[in-house]
């Protein structure tokens, strides 16, 4: 399919290995060129990627994983620690410029071993950043959606709920949407396997998992995302990009457990059966291996409900998160990027009509956080020529 890739430089001396033709960029990465866009892509609506082999001397068709991005009359592109390649679309503001290209992340081995051929996928970039993700767990009955409700009803416009995919049948209350999407096994199944979930487990027989989606429109809406998964599911995130803090909540006895799931009546005999003994492994599981960042016992729900928002830090009078949000900032096709460290030059000032001075930044890529499956956060973006302006907001609390 088509020749070999013609170039416009090789690396420069500062480590960026930028090659440029038209809408096309190529990176070499050991014996592979990725080719990133190009003329015979403009037919998509999105960018392609091609990798020419060049040791077998073939072109390689990769899965392309990941929301990809937006065709766009340009862009650069640049090598990150040899396993991601940052891509800054020109004609984009930016709030849709940055993208990573991950071929060689622990994601990436992952697909590759569930697709039997060579991956490669996309992660949005978005500057600054979210607070970290709260994940929840603990036996069915213990009061774990009671306290999430509470929090959510006390902080609605600080904390966003992961609302989860499963296969069981809704219960009387429950909204398809707001509760759980209720789901089919087989689309569930066919969207684990293409990369859509970021953890799911088997729980009391039925297929449970969160999507990507679920958290990443959480932290788009500037919120703090809780989940509300099992151990398992718990032990997935803890081993995902996603940094998230882990709480375990625990009942008094088991008896008082039991007491609970009887007393709320929304199973069969048969399924709170099996919640039981399913609890006493996720009790054990709960104290051990030191998977959970702390563990609160539900006994009196108020006073255990106070202890969650002393561990998450919410005080008396901290009520909304004060979110800043980004000044957009328009990135042209012509610019020219050179990377130093964890830092990303952008000059703007290529193209004649601007003055170089008043178009030059920093993309500061030290505190990057996440990637594919879901977007890379962390990304600060800074003015030079204005005394170090930032131009990315921060999310503070008030
Ligand atoms: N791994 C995983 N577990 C989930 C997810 N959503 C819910 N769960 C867990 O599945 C279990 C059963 O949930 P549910 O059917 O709502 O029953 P309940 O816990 O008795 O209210 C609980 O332990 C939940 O924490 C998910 O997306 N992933
Ligand atoms: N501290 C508590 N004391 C007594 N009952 C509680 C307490 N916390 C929750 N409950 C009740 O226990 C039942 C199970 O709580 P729920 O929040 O549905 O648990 P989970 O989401 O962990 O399965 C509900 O009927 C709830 O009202």
């Amino acid at each position: 399919m088509g020749e070999a890739p013609a170039f416009f430089a090789d690396s420069f001396p500062n480590g960026v290995d930028l090659k440029s033709k038209g809408h096309e960029t190529a990176i070499c990465v050991g014996s592979k060129i990725y080719v990133i866009g190009g003329a015979d892509q403009e037919s998509l609506s999105v960018i392609g990627v091609r990798i020419f082999d060049k040791s077998s001397g073939e072109w390689i068709n990769p899965i392309v994983v990941g929301t990809q991005p937006k065709l766009s009359n340009g862009h650069s592109a640049v090598l990150l620690n040899g396993d991601r390649i940052l891509v800054i679309k020109g004609n984009s503001k930016s709030d849709d410029c940055f993208w990573f290209l991950e071929m060689g992340t622990p994601f990436i081995r992952e697909q590759e071993k569930t697709h039997g051929n060579e991956v490669v996928a996309w992660s949005k970039g978005v500057l600054g950043n979210v607070e970290k993700p709260i994940v929840i767990s603990g036996p069915s009955g213990v009061g774990k959606g009671t306290l999430i409700s509470k929090l959510m009803k006390d902080f609605p416009s600080m904390f966003g709920f992961s609302v989860s995919h499963t296969t069981r049948a809704p219960r009387e209350k429950e909204q398809n949407g707001s509760h759980y999407h209720f789901s089919d096994r087989s689309v569930m199944e066919r969207d684990i396997k293409d990369g859509k979930f970021l953890e799911f487990a088997s729980v009391h027989g039925n297929l449970y998992g969160t999507s990507v989606d679920a958290v990443e429109v959480v932290a788009d809406a500037g919120k703090r995302c809780i989940l509300d998964i099992d151990v398992q599911g718990a032990r997935s995130v803890r081993a995902s990009s996603l940094d998230a803090i882990f709480i375990f909540i625990s009942p008094p006895s088991f008896e008082e457990l039991e007491k609970r799931l009887r007393a709320r009546a929304t199973e069969t005999e048969e399924q709170i059966q099996k919640r039981l003994r399913n609890a006493r492994a996720e009790l054990e599981q709960g104290k051990s291996s030191g998977l959970f960042d702390h563990t609160l016992v539900n006994d009196d729900l108020e006073s255990c409900y106070e202890n969650l928002k002393n561990t998450l830090g919410l005080t008396e009078g901290v009520k909304t998160a004060r979110i800043t949000y980004p000044e957009l900032v328009d990135f042209p096709v012509e610019h020219l990027v050179s990377k130093i460290d964890q830092k990303i030059l952008i000059n703007c000032g290529a193209a004649e009509y601007r003055k170089a001075s008043d178009n030059m930044y920093v993309l500061d890529l030290s505190l990057l956080k996440g990637g594919a499956p879901g977007r890379t956060r962390g990304l600060n973006l800074y003015v030079t020529n204005s005394s170090n302006d930032r131009v990315n907001g921060d999310n503070q609390l008030s």
